[in-house]
């Protein structure tokens, strides 16, 4: 095993989209839960039962092994106890030997990386041009250094790890209508038609002006293979502006002024000696205090093998003292086991969306109903003067759009615009903020009712059912006959569609569950 990490100073990264609260969809971010029934005590989910993990099948062809000479040659990637392999297709790394809880698993150093600081400058010199760079996204940047680094082929210091990159992230960007409607959910099948008008708008701009004089523009396909690589393998964190060399060699300049200006009597020695302590200081707490609000971006060769679950508690941390970035053991690993990392908190929208995949019983996972109104006028029509009370007040009808469903229950503000547009006349009169809390046993009982009927809704407009689903998984097929073939796949897309959908549903029943119903 390598070393242990405790008394190295360390920060914590996630996985890319976290860094930037503007990026995430707003149903990313948990909203206070309200159970629907006073009475009812929320069920957590079922803790799942321990899964039967697939056999380690060690990966040992020849770019594998090529990468992994790499790794260990010229990259001076620290690994121990891991190797790559697939588990039921799908890579990732598997315990090489037994591993114990706490120990180094992986540590890549920062130039083996590749990474994103603020203000970087242009790193892909003579292919796209400065103000394209200065205006373009974090994932669009690394995306084009990908590709920069590509271009380099056997040239560039990171060409064993690029070649062995996934050919298709297999993320729902790139799924025709068909296979996007197989999802059978409005809301993640609107937030990925953003995110192809958003990235065709990044490939007009690159292509319009961005790229340098004399280099040739990517295929739209590579540019968006690009970016879907770097939100599927990206970690960030806070952004550490100087290395402990970097550090050391500040001291080193400072006593040396020090030192010099006290032997040529240019000041008194005392005055010097605080002004140069003075400055020092200042420089590390402004890296300090920059360091919270900065963020920096990573993709590190190896450390990007680890697949999710978020049953783990392993993080990628970046070691200051190291100035590398690693993963720890956050438990004993039996020889043969699958280590996983956590990406953190995330719902399956987002694994889906970024990730290409659901994960299976993920307690972080939400549902959102993209319009809940649809339904509460199914279960009793809305006067138009109460609606426009409901659109007139603070919370405005955004309270019932793109509602964020727990499996505990639903969050405070639909809970109170509901409320307000079941009571009668004379109680509304009061206004919506005498709403936020719960009301009358009766009129919480119909609040209820009016919740139940809204969840059942949106399980009856999905095509299938749960049942049906579950049976359509247990026989091997998708459901639409696409043509068989590796991640990226007609096959694959409707096979993770179809665990997606199950996963969905599974949550609406739970909520009805909780609910007593
Ligand atoms: C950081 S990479 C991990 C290594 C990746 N499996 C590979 O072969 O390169 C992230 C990608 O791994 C896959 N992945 C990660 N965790 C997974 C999981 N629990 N189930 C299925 N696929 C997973 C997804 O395709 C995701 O986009």
């Amino acid at each position: 095993m390598l070393k242990q990490l405790g008394h190295v100073k360390q920060h914590s990264l996630r996985a890319g989209q976290h860094a930037f609260p503007g990026d995430a969809p707003s149903a990313r971010r948990r909203p206070p839960v309200v159970a629907v029934r006073a009475s009812a005590t929320p069920t957590e989910p079922a803790p799942a039962a321990p899964q039967q993990q697939p056999p380690a099948v060690t990966l040992d062809d020849s770019r594998t092994q090529a990468f992994m000479n790499w790794a260990r040659g010229p990259a001076s990637i620290r690994f121990a106890g891991v190797k790559p392999s697939t588990f039921a297709g799908i890579r990732g790394l598997a315990a090489s030997s037994d591993i114990a809880n706490d120990a180094l698993i992986v540590e890549v150093p920062r130039r083996s990386a590749v990474v994103l600081a603020p203000k970087q400058r242009n790193s892909c010199p003579g292919m796209v041009t400065d103000d394209w760079w200065k205006g373009a996204p974090w994932f669009a940047k690394m995306g084009a250094m990908l590709i920069w680094h590509k271009r380099q082929g056997g040239q560039s210091p990171l060409a064993p790890w690029i070649a062995q990159l996934p050919a298709d992230a297999g993320v729902p960007l790139t799924w025709s209508d068909k296979q996007l409607a197989a999802l059978q959910y409005p809301y993640l099948q609107a937030q990925v038609k953003e995110q192809q008008r958003e990235w065709s708008g990044l490939y007009d701009a690159l292509r319009s002006s961005g790229m340098a004089a004399g280099a040739a523009a990517p295929s739209r396909e590579e540019f968006w293979w690009a970016m879907s690589v770097v939100r599927s393998r990206t970690f960030s964190g806070p952004y550490i502006g100087s290395t402990l060399s970097d550090r050391l060699r500040l001291a080193g300049l400072v006593a040396a002024l020090v030192v010099g200006n006290t032997a040529l009597g240019l000041a008194d020695p005392q005055k010097t000696l605080s002004a140069a302590i003075a400055v020092f200081l200042f420089n590390v707490l402004y890296e300090v205090i920059l360091s919270r609000s900065l963020k920096q971006y990573a993709i590190c060769p190896l450390i990007d093998l680890f697949n999710h679950t978020s049953a783990a508690q392993s993080e990628v941390s970046y070691n200051y003292f190291g100035d590398s970035y690693s993963v720890v053991a956050s438990r004993d690993f039996k020889k043969g086991e699958q280590v996983f990392i956590t990406y953190g908190a995330q719902s399956n929208d987002s694994l889906m969306q970024y990730y290409g995949f659901a994960e299976l019983d993920n307690p972080q996972d939400t549902y959102v109903i993209s319009d809940m109104l649809r339904w509460v006028e199914g279960f009793r029509p809305v006067p138009a003067a109460r609606l426009q009370a409901l659109r007139g007040s603070s919370l405005g009808a955004a309270a019932l759009t793109n509602v964020v469903v727990q499996r505990a229950g639903f969050p405070a503000e639909a809970l109170q615009a509901l409320r307000f547009l079941l009571a009668s006349d004379a109680e509304a009169a009061a206004g919506v903020s005498a709403f936020s809390k719960a009301g009358s046993t009766e009129a919480e009982a119909l609040l209820a009712e009016a919740l139940a009927c809204v969840v059942t809704a949106e399980l009856a407009a999905a095509p299938t059912s749960l049942k049906e689903d579950l049976a359509l998984q247990a026989s091997g097929s998708s459901g639409s006959g696409g043509k068989k073939g590796g991640a990226g796949s007609a096959t694959a897309a409707e096979a993770m569609a179809l665990s997606f959908r199950i996963e969905k549903k599974k949550v609406l029943s739970a909520v009805l569950k909780n609910m007593g119903g």
